[in-house]
């Protein structure tokens, strides 16, 4: 029989058989898990069991996983519709052959350099003031990854300590008040705008550039304004032409290249500069556990090691789910609070990765990518996880830490206590009979009991170093590539964000010249300029 009907049949069994009783074989159990530098990944919660995964293996060397994996690496071009290479990997790679890697080496050492001297001193404003402000305007891929590592080693204690003083800001949105909400309280003078797009043309990010340049030049009035610009805004793009004609020189421009993707751009400049401006050399060791996983992912991509490769197992396990056991939906539960902006990081890296309509080739496809959200534990048991426990079925991912940034060991405890009971109690549920043991009432029963056999898995880290939080970075990266490779789709275009932004251009028109006349949209529009 061909693989994928044997998968189906075996997807129709496990369906079968609740997680209970899959979590009752206590050595499948230990079969369930794999470890790199002390990173636990669970998968026993997961509705597999040998023979599953013995299946998905077998799928992932008939579908040419491994080689797939490879032709990534060696720079291949498997961005087929814009003929890109994808080597994201080469940016926090230590040593490599390839051509480019020099020039990524020689841009990540001016960028410490720049970062350094701003952060000495020896770069100041205009004004001789120091730049204690880092603003950096960008959005989608050229926000969301640098703000959750910024967030998430805000109270690691090393770049708690490098930042003190200091100010890290975004600004995503052309929301007139998020510049309000990312200028307050700043003062110009101390304040070095870093502007981040790969193809600086994007409308949101060139708007919030120009007020900012314009917030700069009209505070700091004590010198021409090309001066100003000079000495306090910087760049960050693969589009040299327009850093030009923008005014920014060359020497305050930190390029990438086009096969780096926005949305795995967050080891290229994109995230170098804030986050070395802000938290100094540290982010070396950021880079090296990216750079860690980058290595596990490829030197584990083969028939004998497959299990011990983590992200791969992420990937395929995800694929598993939505394709097979039809959970449509995702959640991304970090048990801490430093990664508060995680999850909107993912929802972009796969979402805009895999939430495709056909395959490399054109064929039309019909599931891929899930719908993935998420929010840190425990706020989250405080808000969805009602619709998870007795609503509808979400594939779970829930990260953890040993030890805490805080040396309070009590709370750390408690928040852990829940990491650990909430996927028991989404696989294990609760019975009506142990309800009726418990005395519930009768009428009470089937609001109170949990059919459980919802699926997870957990990965269990030491603690959120710096290296840690590349590692969980490159862990998510690689296993939306797995998704992706399994599908066969192309992971690393986004055509589906064109319509809405060219609509928007034309509706920007039809606002100036206020004329709606059988505009789709004319109930909405002629309110909006009635009240506005
Ligand atoms: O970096 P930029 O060129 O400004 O692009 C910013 C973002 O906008 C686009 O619309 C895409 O949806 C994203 O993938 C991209 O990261």
């Amino acid at each position: 029989m061909e693989i994928l009907a044997r998968l189906q049949n075996q997807a129709n069994q496990i369906k079968q058989i609740h997680l209970r009783d899959l979590l009752s074989q206590r050595e499948r159990n230990q079969v369930c898990t794999a470890n790199f530098e002390n990173i636990l990944f669970d998968y026993s919660h997961s509705k597999v069991c040998q023979t599953t995964l013995d299946l998905l293996g077998e799928y992932a060397i008939s579908t040419g996983l491994f080689d797939k994996i490879r032709a990534m690496y060696e720079g291949q071009h498997i961005n087929t519709t814009e003929n890109r290479a994808v080597l994201h990997v080469l940016l926090r790679a230590q040593e490599s052959q390839h051509p480019q890697f020099p020039e990524v080496l020689q841009i990540r050492e001016r960028i410490k350099d720049f970062a350094g001297k701003v952060r000495n001193g020896e770069i100041l404003g205009v004004t001789g003031k120091p730049l204690f402000n880092i603003l950096c305007i960008g959005i989608g891929g050229s926000y969301l990854g640098p703000e959750f590592v910024a967030e998430a080693l805000k109270t690691e204690p090393n770049c708690m300590r490098e930042s003190i003083g200091r100010n890290l800001r975004f600004l995503a949105n052309v929301d007139p008040v998020d510049f309000l909400r990312a200028t307050h309280e700043l003062d110009p003078e101390e304040t070095l705008v870093v502007i981040i797009s790969k193809t600086f043309t994007t409308a949101e990010t060139m708007m919030n550039a120009r007020k900012a340049t314009a917030w700069l030049t009209s505070h700091i009035t004590s010198h021409p304004s090309e001066k100003v610009i000079e000495h306090h805004v910087c760049a960050v793009s693969s589009n040299l032409q327009k850093t030009k004609e923008f005014g920014i020189q060359d020497e305050r421009v930190f390029g990438f290249w086009d096969w780096v993707g926005g949305r795995y751009s967050v080891t290229s400049a994109v995230g170098l500069v804030p986050l070395y401006l802000h938290y100094g050399p540290q982010i070396d060791l950021f880079l090296q556990g990216a750079n860690s996983i980058d290595r596990l992912f490829l030197e584990k991509a083969n028939l004998n090691q497959w299990k011990e490769n983590i992200p791969l197992l992420m990937g395929l396990l995800g694929w598993w789910n939505t394709q097979f056991l039809e959970y449509s939906s995702r959640a991304v539960l970090p048990y801490s609070q430093a990664l508060v902006r995680f999850a909107a990081h993912i929802q972009q890296l796969d979402m805009e990765s895999n939430g495709k309509q056909c395959k490399k080739d054109g064929t039309p496809v019909e599931v891929s990518g899930p719908i993935v959200f998420g929010e840190p534990g425990t706020n989250g048991q405080h808000s969805f996880y009602q619709l998870m426990h007795q609503g509808r079925i979400v594939q779970s991912e829930f990260i953890g830490f040993c030890q805490s940034h805080s040396s309070d060991s009590e709370a750390h405890n408690e928040l852990m206590s829940n990491f650990f009971a909430q996927p028991d109690a989404l696989a294990l549920g609760k019975t009506t009979e142990e309800l009726r043991k418990e005395n519930c009432p009768d009428a009470l029963v089937p609001h109170k009991m949990f059919k459980g056999d919802r699926p997870s898995f957990s990965l269990l880290f030491p603690a959120l170093t710096v290296n840690a939080c590349g590692q969980l970075l490159a862990l998510y990266e690689h296993r939306v590539a797995v998704e992706g490779f399994l599908w066969d789709l192309n992971s690393f275009d986004q055509f589906g964000v064109e319509l809405g932004k060219t609509l928007a251009t034309k509706v920007k028109q039809a606002i100036a010249s206020e004329t709606f006349e059988g505009h789709p949209s004319e109930n909405l529009l002629l309110h909006y300029i009635n009240h506005r």
